[in-house]
């Protein structure tokens, strides 16, 4: 079965988000574009929620998120319980994302990653597999302090 993979991007990450679009097509992936659709300027918090909101209704399996830096649009979709937004430039964060935290959401900088590197990085995340065994405990502990804190 060919995976969903949910894309979403404000203004700053919009070209690098086009290019992992195309880059995944091309790998035979089906992408889920929640936008933006071109380079006015926009918020990048209306951009985290719709994508977290397609992987939590099972729209999509794992998502990509891209802003200028990848650190606004990571902080708010890491708001959303359940959601695991992982900040990676380099592949080895990207498949530890992966392998030790179960990450759902990859997450990058235009401004600060160049296309190329980038889509490597995609590639590994998308490629890398949730160990479990210890893991899982302390995956299990991120969702017990969502539950905590949920009235916060
Ligand atoms: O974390 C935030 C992101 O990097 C945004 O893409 C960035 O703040 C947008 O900046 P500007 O409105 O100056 O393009």
């Amino acid at each position: 079965m060919t995976k969903v993979i949910g894309v979403a991007s404000d203004h700053g990450g919009y070209n690098l988000k086009q290019k992992v679009i195309d880059h995944l097509k091309d790998k035979g992936y089906q992408i889920n574009d929640l936008g933006t659709y071109g380079l006015e300027s926009v918020d990048y918090p209306d951009f985290a929620v719709k994508l977290a909101d397609s992987i939590k209704e099972g729209e999509a399996s794992l998502g990509i998120l891209v802003c200028g830096t990848g650190i606004g649009i990571s902080l708010s979709a890491n708001k959303v319980p359940g959601i695991r937004a992982a900040l990676c430039h380099d592949t080895f964060s990207a498949e530890m994302a992966r392998r030790h935290n179960n990450a759902n959401v990859l997450a990058m900088g235009e401004r600060v990653i160049g296309s190329g590197l980038a889509l490597k990085v995609v590639d590994t995340f998308l490629e890398s597999e949730f160990d479990g065994g210890r893991h899982e405990k302390r995956v299990n502990k991120i969702l017990e302090i969502e539950k905590k804190h949920k009235n916060f």
